[in-house]
């Protein structure tokens, strides 16, 4: 994942912001970056923008050894289909159980067979801690629990990259942990990148790099042992 001289702004005319200003980024497969920086600062336009939510409007964005910056929206749908999004409005189906909310996971990806499908899904969920909550409606889970349930969900395509925006928010301290080794493992395994914005201090002791933003500029870039 990279970024060269990327612009970004919002609005028009006299109302126009500029909300990036030049950002020069190469993120290396398989690590978990961190992304830090007070409210307004531009960590979400990042990542929407390295995850073809957004149009790239001036610079460069490579995705998967694809350049975005002008890039017909079929193949920004088909790059998308290869990330896995965790957002803190988990949006889960309410009328569909944990493990249902799952396999729609597996399904955008291609199609899957159920009962395939169903195992991946309980798999995922297993890993998450949450074996026992397979049959479960989101009404009848905790906040956590739904969290989980949408970090499965984002996870259980084997997605080549992770773009999370807070997912820890809503976890006990042992879950928020454990989410992030299993990120880690996904990394060293299968050479999943994760990009995540958080203040989570769990997560940022175990991350492999700390980008700060301030302004829409990166203002530090420190690597850590993990
Ligand atoms: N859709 C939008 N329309 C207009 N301005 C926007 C829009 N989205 C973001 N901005 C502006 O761009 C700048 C960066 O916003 P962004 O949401 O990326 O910051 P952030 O670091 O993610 O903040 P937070 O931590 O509060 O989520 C801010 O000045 C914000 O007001």
């Amino acid at each position: 994942m990279q970024t060269r001289a990327l612009n970004h702004w919002f609005g028009a005319g006299e109302a126009k912001k500029q909300a990036l200003y030049d950002i020069d980024l190469r993120i290396a497969r398989g690590s978990l970056t961190v992304l830090v920086g007070p409210s307004g600062s531009g960590k979400t336009t990042l990542l929407t923008l390295l995850g073809c939510l957004r149009e790239v409007q001036d610079g460069s964005v490579t995705l998967l050894g694809h350049e975005l910056h002008g890039a017909a929206p079929a193949q920004t749908m088909a790059l998308r289909r290869r990330l896995g999004f965790i957002f803190q409005a988990h949006n889960l189906h309410e009328s569909l159980t944990a493990a249902q909310n799952v396999v729609m996971g597996v399904q955008v990806r291609g199609r899957i067979d159920d009962a395939p499908a169903r195992q991946a899904a309980a798999h995922v969920l297993g890993l998450l801690g949450l074996s026992d909550r397979l049959d479960y409606l989101p009404a009848n889970l905790s906040g956590g629990q739904k969290q989980r349930v949408a970090i499965a969900r984002a996870l259980v395509g084997n997605p080549d990259v992770v773009l999370a925006d807070e997912p820890t928010a809503a976890l006990d301290r042992d879950s928020g942990a454990n989410v992030v080794d299993l990120l880690k493992r996904l990394g060293r395994a299968r050479g999943t990148t994760t990009l995540m914005v958080t203040h989570d201090n769990r997560i940022l002791d175990r991350a492999d790099r700390i980008l700060t933003l301030e302004d829409g500029r990166i203002v530090g870039d420190e690597a850590r042992g993990g």
